[in-house]
């Protein structure tokens, strides 16, 4: 969730003429272009290659053709922008290729530069408001299994194979897709599995994609600082459901998003419940059932049409990642694949072999309470996450969270409201303040907290070390810790500025600290 981290590029990238790019895509452009190789496109000068198309896009805070020039001593031979930033760069020294809005235009000029008009991989994209890089993560895991080479981009990190590296954005802008596109495709990658933002769809993150099978999770409150209501939010997301965007989806019914989704999108759909009695359990195509749960592994049966069922686990903690699972197999199944052979290769191996970095992810060893750390940060993902700890926790369940600064505030009252509601002891603490007071970000937390009026003790502790030692301090063998909101990360955005924090770490010292034994490795 934050801003430019790095990219992976293709290693050995094909130049193309710049004269082309003109041409073929009907741009205007300024200067002469003769000769000039183009190899790729960044809009960052902190990424800029030699060979570049440095794009000038408008900002928030600065139009980014000002940066022209240090562009250009970088190795960028060409600018992109619109007429806007041609005026402020008009002496910059390189040609500058005008287009009238540059999002627009980006994802297919960064399509056309990486040769990605015609991937020959299967590509999959994830969208909704909680379970995205979880469902990614799955599929590519079973994708793995089904010995199908495949990468992904997550909100955790974008990887090929072995390569990986972490993400900035949950999606990235579409000069760094086609790149990580075009990697993928010199390392042979058959399958490819992208997070989708609502932002990354109202950005043209995607253009110049075409998406074989999406998939939705469900759409709960989150991100109206960007959209101006529910009904904003709901129609970014829809628009990854169109017939120029996607071939075919899969949707999740469970909520009544889902089942207007699934009525309105243009392509052809399948459906699958996970709720059952929920408000698109009777109509679904595909149903699943938990059948068993423990703190590290969640069992259950997926049935579809025609009688095809498949009965196996995923090693993550709460019914909702089984929910999660299921719509990953209906995606590879609506993708080609056999549920049979889904079946026996999964359970061959005990299940479904999937590791996804800081959700529901145990962190603390053998004894002593069990420390979970998730990147839950919307109110729906704190209910869905307290239930499914409830279930399996005998003691009592500790709940430490903050909430974002210069984000979306109206989630806070309700998020302080459902922690306690459904936890014993609440640890309210700072997390990304960026440029509020993290006072008046854990004063609305708190307001929540005792809104609920339940009997839970409400702590509010403004360091994140020593909130974290409280949670342990407050929690004994048999209870369980959730740590909400933190995941994979390891910074904070702190006034305006970033600083390492590690947070699985600092987790793995208060719990050594406090005389138990963390996990040796983040393995979930
Ligand atoms: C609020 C917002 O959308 N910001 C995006 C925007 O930044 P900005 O408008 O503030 O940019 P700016 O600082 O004015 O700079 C203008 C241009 O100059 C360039 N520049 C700027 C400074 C410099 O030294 N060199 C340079 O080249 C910048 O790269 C930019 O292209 O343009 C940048 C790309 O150029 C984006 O990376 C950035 O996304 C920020 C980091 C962001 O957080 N976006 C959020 C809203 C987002 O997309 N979130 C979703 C979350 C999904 C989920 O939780 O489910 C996501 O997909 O990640
Ligand atoms: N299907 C689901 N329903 C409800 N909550 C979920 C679901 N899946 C995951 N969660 C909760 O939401 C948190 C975030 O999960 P995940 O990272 O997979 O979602 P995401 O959509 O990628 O989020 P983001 O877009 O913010 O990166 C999890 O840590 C868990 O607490």
């Amino acid at each position: 969730m934050g801003a430019f981290v790095g990219s992976l590029r293709p290693e050995h990238p094909q130049p193309r003429a710049l004269s082309g790019l003109v041409t073929e895509l009907g741009l205007t452009s300024s200067n002469l272009l003769d000769g000039i190789e183009i190899s790729g496109i960044t809009l960052t000068t902190k990424d800029v290659r030699p060979g570049d198309v440095f794009v000038g896009m408008p900002g928030a805070k600065i139009h980014g053709a000002s940066f022209a020039g240090a562009a250009r001593d970088a190795g960028a031979v060409a600018l992109l922008t619109d007429a806007a930033g041609a005026d402020i760069a008009h002496e910059c020294g390189i040609p500058i290729v005008i287009v009238p809005e540059v999002r627009e235009s980006l994802g297919h000029i960064a399509s056309w530069i990486y040769r990605n008009q015609d991937v020959d991989a299967t590509v999959f994209g994830v969208t909704g408001t909680n379970g995205k890089t979880s469902v990614v993560y799955i599929l590519s895991a079973l994708l793995k299994q089904l010995g199908v080479t495949n990468g992904l981009s997550s909100t955790a990190e974008r990887r090929i194979g072995d390569v990986a590296m972490v993400s900035g954005l949950t999606t990235p802008e579409s000069t760094e897709v086609h790149a990580l596109l075009a990697r993928m495709r010199e390392s042979s990658v058959r399958a490819v599995c992208l997070e989708v933002s609502a932002q990354a769809m109202t950005r043209h993150r995607v253009d110049g994609i075409h998406f074989d099978v999406v998939g939705f999770t469900n759409l709960s409150h989150d991100h109206l600082d960007d959209y101006a209501d529910f009904e904003d939010y709901y129609a970014a997301k829809a628009q990854l459901f169109s017939p120029d965007i996607a071939s075919r989806g899969v949707v999740t019914v469970d909520d009544s998003w889902g089942v207007r989704l699934a009525e309105e999108a243009l392509i052809p759909l399948t459906t699958v419940a996970t709720i059952p009695n929920s408000v698109g359990w009777d109509t679904a195509q595909w149903k699943m059932t938990v059948t068993e749960q423990t703190q590290r592994q969640t069992s259950f049966v997926l049935s579809g049409p025609d009688g095809r069922e498949l009965t196996t686990s995923v090693p993550l903690l709460g019914s909702f990642m089984a929910s999660n699972a299921a719509l990953a197999i209906v995606m590879l199944v609506e993708s080609g694949f056999d549920l049979e052979h889904i079946a026996h290769v999964v359970n061959a191996a005990g299940g479904i072999q999937v590791v996804v970095p800081g959700r529901t992810e145990i962190v603390s060893g053998e004894f002593g309470p069990v420390f979970y750390l998730d990147y839950g940060h919307t109110p729906d993902a704190f209910s869905s996450l307290l239930t499914a700890v409830r279930e399996v926790t005998p003691g009592k369940v500790v709940f430490l969270f903050g909430a974002d600064g210069d984000r979306d505030k109206t989630k806070r009252h309700a998020m302080g409201k459902i922690a306690a509601e459904g936890a014993d002891v609440v640890v309210i603490t700072d997390y990304h303040p960026r440029t509020e007071d993290p006072a008046v970000i854990r004063a609305a937390l708190r307001e929540g907290a005792t809104s609920a009026g339940s009997a839970a003790e409400i702590f509010d502790v403004a360091d994140v070390q020593s909130a974290i030692a409280r949670a342990i301090a407050e929690a004994g063998e048999g209870d369980a810790i959730i740590y909400a909101g933190p995941g994979h990360e390891t910074e904070r955005e702190v006034a305006g500025g970033t600083i390492a924090f590690n947070f699985r770490e600092e987790i793995k010292a208060a719990l050594t600290e406090a005389g138990y034994t963390p996990r040796g490795e983040h393995t979930a």
